[in-house]
């Protein structure tokens, strides 16, 4: 963007200065690098440590790259001196220190650089200082007397906004930030980290403790919220979560390949990023959303609980060991005593092991009492030989999740003692197979039964914590989901982020509330972002008319962006002649239908270059045609919706379904129809 088009005034010397600044910044950037490049591994004792170290050196390498086409700053403050700082609290230990040990102007950009005597030339954006950039007003200038925004063409400094702070005049708009909310869409999800907004900026910088939870309208930046809070936290606490993990969940692949490239440009790329599938098993035997949203109640929980424990029989024998000619006995009633104090108080597996130590020590205290003095490896060998193995197997036998499954899901009789009074007996009768499976090892599972397996797997063997997941489009899970994601952080904290609005699941929540305490994140705190800074006032305002039928208790959304004219709905238009229209201008263009229609609609774009959208392929194009379904998180300048009628009758929740995919566009929305339009939507 020439400089002459965001300010007409703006003075030549200045906007050199600051380039040059950023010539120097790049220019130490690049000695940064070739310092690390310099290191040598070599200097660490063995084989091993050399390794590691040569590792950590390759990454602060890779960490240290410029890339010429990325602002490596995008900001700067002019502090006041430090003692008339305001004493606004600040909630990361020694932030003042650091406030203090800085120079009066700083520079905020995507990562630490310095110079040679270590000055700093530019500070990361999530250091504790920076936060003025994104929260000082002229209410409250933290320190700040003026904020520089800065405005880049492709990799070069053109241009600059100043924001006085200090002088408590009302700021107007940012064109810097109009800019980047308007620039058209292509390929996949930017970071937006030159321009988080103040409540963005919160809930980016809660504590890592914090378990935060976003409601936001289509288009609001939760799922942008939630990456940066991801790299926020591994910058603040970078040991402690290198150790534990933080993990992104996402609604599809589609999705996650949208958005994979945001982490790696802000220079996070130890984040796992998977689906509910991905982590807990890519079952997905179809199943009657009755029957599912029956597996997915937290009822299931009892009554996997049940069914697992169940399978611990009553012990009416006792063992006998037998070494050279002595013969060493546990009585059956010791064996049920210690079956006893085993139950509830361990998982099963470590129970299992547990009730063959008890047994072998129990051995062990008759040979002391015969005057042997044994020790711990007679001990094990007692608790590996065979009268000992095969009573624990009678009485605690090994098990797999999908044993106990199959049992649960075929045996009518098994399900009822393992369902007592949770389940009445027509959701019982709902959940046994109508055609049965020979064995637990053909069973086909649903997605549904993925969450109860692995809830199995928990009760058997203890799930490993990760320090902080963040959970996008979480109104979709089951609460069965919900608790396999909470078991992983349940040691860590979360980032839940979604829209009730948009729940298309036959289990989809109602209630953020329910939503926490079903993830064991009770202390979680509900906040809600309003603003949509993706889609035109006038398309949300259509799309909005489902409101009072998916979601009545929620506020209509608000959007920051006018877009007069951004609407056309077309009774009898042609797809084609829509997608041709769109080719002539600028952007992405996404052309979603019914899923039953995608091999259909791409025939009637023959002629025009296309692809469907394949999340596993890498293919990139301008004009890509969507099953509905893979909609959600997704967004394109231009979209075309094709039939709305078939969109909602497709699916129990279709008019939640019309929602999402009315919510994708930036720029313009096209609704091409045959049918008539849903009622709820001409209304
Ligand atoms: N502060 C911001 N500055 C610039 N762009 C932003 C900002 N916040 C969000 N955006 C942009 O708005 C668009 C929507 O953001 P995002 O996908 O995170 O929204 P969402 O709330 O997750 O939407 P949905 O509910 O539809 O999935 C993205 O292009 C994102 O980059």
């Amino acid at each position: 963007m020439p400089a002459s088009q965001l300010a007409p005034d703006i003075p030549s010397d200045v906007l050199a200065a600051e380039q040059a600044h950023l010539a120097a910044s790049r220019a130490a950037l690049k000695a940064m690098r070739e310092h690390a490049q310099s290191l040598s591994a070599d200097a660490a004792g063995d084989w091993v440590s050399q390794q590691i170290l040569q590792s950590l050196l390759d990454q602060r390498v890779a960490a240290l790259a410029d890339h010429p086409d990325t602002p490596l700053f995008f900001g700067r403050l002019d502090r006041e001196a430090p003692e008339r700082t305001s004493a606004r609290p600040e909630r990361d230990e020694g932030a003042e220190e650091e406030q203090a040990d800085l120079p009066t102007t700083i520079y905020v950009g995507r990562r630490h650089v310095h110079d040679g005597h270590s000055k700093p030339l530019v500070i990361d954006w999530r250091a504790p200082v920076s936060r003025a950039f994104y929260q000082a007003s002229p209410a409250d200038p933290m320190g700040v007397a003026r904020r520089r925004r800065f405005g880049y063409h492709g990799g070069a400094l053109t241009a600059f906004e100043d924001e006085p702070l200090g002088e408590g005049v009302e700021l107007g708009p940012s064109k810097i930030l109009t800019d980047e909310i308007e620039r058209p869409r292509t390929g996949p999800m930017r970071d937006i980290v030159a321009t988080i907004q103040p409540d963005q900026d919160e809930i980016v910088r809660a504590t890592l403790a914090q378990t935060v939870c976003v409601q936001g309208a289509p288009g609001t930046g939760k799922t942008a919220v939630g990456l940066h809070r991801a790299a926020y936290l591994l910058f603040t606490h970078r040991e402690r979560l290198a150790r534990s993990g933080v993990m992104i969940v996402g609604p599809n692949r589609a999705f996650l390949s949208y958005i994979s490239s945001v982490l790696p440009a802000l220079g996070e790329v130890k984040v796992d990023q998977t689906t509910v599938a991905g982590l807990l098993g890519e079952h997905a035997a179809p199943e009657d959303p009755l029957v599912a949203a029956v597996k997915g109640d937290a009822r299931m929980a009892a009554v996997l609980d049940r069914a697992l424990w169940l399978h611990i029989v009553k012990p009416e024998e006792g063992v006998v060991y037998t070494q050279g000619v002595y013969r060493f006995r546990v009585a059956d009633y010791e064996v049920r005593e210690i079956v006893a104090s085993l139950r509830g108080t361990t998982r099963y597996n470590p129970g299992r092991a547990a009730l063959a130590q008890r047994l072998a020590h129990m051995v062990l205290v008759r040979m002391e009492q015969r005057g042997e003095s044994p020790d711990d490896r007679v001990q094990d060998a007692v608790a590996r030989s065979k009268p000992v193995k095969q009573l624990v197997e009678a009485v605690w036998p090994k098990l797999t999740p999908e044993q106990v499954l199959y049992r649960l899901l075929s045996d009518r009789e098994f399900l009822a003692k393992a369902a007592k009074s949770d389940l009445p007996p027509e959701e019982q009768e709902m959940l046994i197979w109508r055609k049965p499976y020979r064995s637990w090892k053909s069973a086909k599972w649903s997605a549904a039964d993925a969450a109860l397996l692995d809830e199995l797997r928990d009760l058997m063997e203890r799930t490993p914590s990760l320090g902080h997941l963040v959970v996008d489009e979480a109104q979709d899970l089951s609460e069965m989901q919900l608790r396999a994601l909470g078991r992983r952080c349940r040691n860590g904290s979360a980032t839940v982020l979604g829209d009730l609005a948009q729940g298309t699941t036959p289990w989809s929540t109602s209630s953020w509330q329910s939503v926490l305490e079903h993830l064991g994140q009770r202390e979680g705190e509900v906040t809600e972002l309003t603003l949509g800074f993706r889609v035109p006032r006038e398309v949300l305002d259509y799309a909005a008319r489902l409101l009072p039928s998916i979601a009545p208790g929620l506020a209509a959304p608000r959007s920051l962006r006018p877009g007069a004219g951004s609407l056309s709905v077309r009774a009898g238009g042609s797809v084609a002649e829509a997608a041709k229209e769109a080719l002539a201008k600028e952007g992405s263009i996404g052309v979603i239908v019914p899923d039953a229609r995608v091999a259909e609609v791409s025939a009637a774009l023959a002629g025009l270059p296309h692809t469907v959208l394949d999340p596993d392929s890498a293919e990139d194009h301008r004009l890509l045609v969507i099953p509905a379904t893979l909609a959600k998180g997704l967004e394109y300048d231009h979209v075309i919706v094709v039939e709305p009628a078939d969109i909602v009758e497709a699916e129990p929740r279709g008019l939640a379904r019309l929602y999402v995919v009315l919510t994708r566009a930036v720029t313009s929305l096209t609704v091409v129809h045959d049918r008539p339009l849903p009622a709820e939507l001409t209304a």
